[in-house]
């Protein structure tokens, strides 16, 4: 799938009183790193849920290529080449690991619901392909040899690389990755900014990462969106945005300052 930019532009979502996005403009380019950060309540999950259809914005656009996916219904954003991973997890943890994964291969997967019941053999084919495929995309995220383990028996690291897989597995050409670092410890985290790259090198992949370690943000991102109460309070490269005297005002008396200022990650 080509490569598009997403465009966010004036995004604006009210609850009630309540401005939880105040006219966020920020573009993610093609094939790159893009973060978005700030303190708690700033918006940033608001942003992350209305981007993948799950709110309605209030006002504003986001656009990916020539699509409007504020008009899209979350289940189309897999057909647009968008794969979503989540804070909490939406995985079956009685199911296999491949099984799981497999659900994102369900979007690109040919034949009506009569085809699928019979079972011709085009759509064992399929199946098979598309089985390959994701055991594939699970080696590349390094749990290739825990395909047929429930993931309920996993470790959290890796239950978060297997949400990651779920996403990969629609070929996505943007991917969004809600606060995958959250109740991660220091070296999962350390892992996790390796893999997070490589999706971005080695696949070719854009990101739209939503996190709250700035560590890891700082490490390893193009271009940072950062928010406070809504409103975009800085937008550019890591070096810059961290040195950005509102930003640092945004997150002093929160327990980031520190790793704002001073922590990398990889
Ligand atoms: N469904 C909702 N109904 C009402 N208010 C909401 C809803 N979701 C978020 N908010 C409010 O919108 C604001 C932004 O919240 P949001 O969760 O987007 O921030 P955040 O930056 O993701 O915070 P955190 O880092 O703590 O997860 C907050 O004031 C929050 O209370």
């Amino acid at each position: 799938m080509n490569p598009r930019e997403l465009d966010v532009e004036r995004l604006t979502l009210r609850f009630g009183g309540l401005c939880a996005l105040d006219e966020v403009s920020f573009t993610v380019r093609p094939g790159s790193l893009h973060a978005l950060i700030g303190p708690n309540g700033a918006g940033k999950s608001s942003c992350f849920n209305v981007i993948s259809g799950l709110y309605r914005a209030t006002d504003g656009t986001v656009k990916f290529g020539e699509h409007e996916l504020t008009r899209e219904r979350p289940s189309h954003m897999a057909k647009l080449g968008i794969g979503r991973a989540f804070q909490n997890t939406a995985l079956s943890p009685h199911s296999t690991v491949l099984d799981n994964v497999m659900l994102g291969r369900y979007a690109l997967t040919s034949g009506g619901f009569l085809a699928c019941g019979l079972r011709p053999p085009w759509i064992r084919k399929q199946e098979r392909r598309h089985a390959a495929r994701a055991a594939e995309i699970c080696d590349f995220l390094g749990i290739g040899d825990v395909l047929r383990t429930p993931v309920g028996v996993l470790p959290y690291g890796a239950v978060k690389r297997v949400d990651i897989a779920r996403a990969l597995a629609v070929e996505p050409s943007l991917l969004l990755l809600d606060e995958p670092a959250a109740g991660m410890n220091a070296t999962e985290t350390a892992e996790l900014a390796s893999t997070i790259r490589q999706i971005r090198d080695e696949l070719g992949i854009s990101i739209l990462l939503v996190e709250h370690d700035m560590g890891l943000v700082m490490g390893i991102a193009d271009q940072v969106t950062v928010l406070d109460f809504g409103r975009v309070i800085a937008d550019g490269e890591p070096a810059l945005v961290r040195a950005d005297p509102e930003v640092i005002r945004a997150y002093l008396g929160t327990e980031s300052t520190q790793s704002a200022t001073s922590t990398e990650a990889g």
